[in-house]
């Protein structure tokens, strides 16, 4: 019988090396995105997961090689890596605080269309509902789906999502993490979360960081079932006590 290629994956990441203020903050970071899925970004706090992620975005100077969908992007400006398809949601949310809810939407339209109020609308109904409201009096929990909103508004081929359930409450988490989910299904995700129960519901794919390092990859849900390997490398032992939901398990 004939093998079936596996997907080549969306993003390559190889001997990535950044240095910032003088110290070498990721010292040879190799990965690989599938085409598919959500793949996790874990490691403990200033491990490198931001940095990574800003630095596939152009933000950083960097070394190495990055590759997106076959290309070459290490050398081109971020608008263009934009451009070609990677939306990126930072840990802060970014959403214009003083703008309503709709006009952040409407400034996240681009050239690129068409623009997908219906999905975003379909996965957070409280975006319509407070379409005239200003961002900065949302919850954290809607400033979060505001921001993801604004960017699957256009149609991306990568996301890259830095912590989406950082500061929620556990309902908000809940929700943001079922719509990221569906997100998924259409588009793969890079996805830094520090929330593991979030992690083992969305996830199928494991990177984790270790002082710039890559230490591990490999099936998230493998990972977080074990819980010396994940007290090991993550310094926590596991999602066993709170589900996504904040119920105990
Ligand atoms: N612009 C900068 N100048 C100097 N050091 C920086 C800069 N940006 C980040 N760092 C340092 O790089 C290290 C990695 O930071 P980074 O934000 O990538 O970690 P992280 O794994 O995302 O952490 P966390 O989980 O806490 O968000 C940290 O020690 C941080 O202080």
């Amino acid at each position: 019988m004939r093998e079936v290629p596996a997907a080549e994956p969306i993003l390559r990441v190889s001997d990535l090396t950044v240095t910032l203020g003088g110290s070498a903050i990721l010292r040879g970071v190799t990965f690989d995105v599938a085409a598919t899925g959500v793949t996790a970004l874990l490691g403990r706090n200033g491990v490198g997961k931001t940095t990574t992620v800003k630095s596939v975005l152009g933000l950083h100077p960097a070394g190495g090689a990055i590759r997106f969908a076959g290309r070459d992007i290490k050398t081109l400006a971020t608008h263009r890596i934009a451009r070609l398809g990677i939306g990126y949601v930072p840990e802060d949310r970014a959403v214009f605080a003083a703008l309503t809810v709709e006009e952040n939407l409407r400034l996240a339209e681009t050239a690129r269309r068409p623009h997908r109020y219906d999905l975003v609308y379909e996965l957070f109904p409280v975006l319509r509902e407070r379409a005239r409201q200003r961002a900065g009096t949302l919850s954290g929990g809607e400033q979060q789906m505001l921001a993801l909103g604004r960017v699957l508004l256009g149609p991306s081929r990568l996301l890259l999502i830095d912590e989406p359930t950082k500061g929620l409450s556990p309902k908000y988490a809940g929700q943001v993490a079922a719509a990221l989910k569906l997100v998924a299904r259409e588009v793969p995700i890079l996805l830094v979360e520090q929330n593991l129960a979030v992690v083992r519901r969305m996830a199928r794919d494991a990177v984790v960081l270790d002082m710039g390092r890559v230490v591990h990859v490999g099936d998230a849900r493998a990972l977080l079932a074990d819980p010396d390997l994940t007290n090991r490398l993550l310094g926590v032992s596991g999602p066993r006590t709170r589900d996504v939901n904040g119920s105990a398990r």
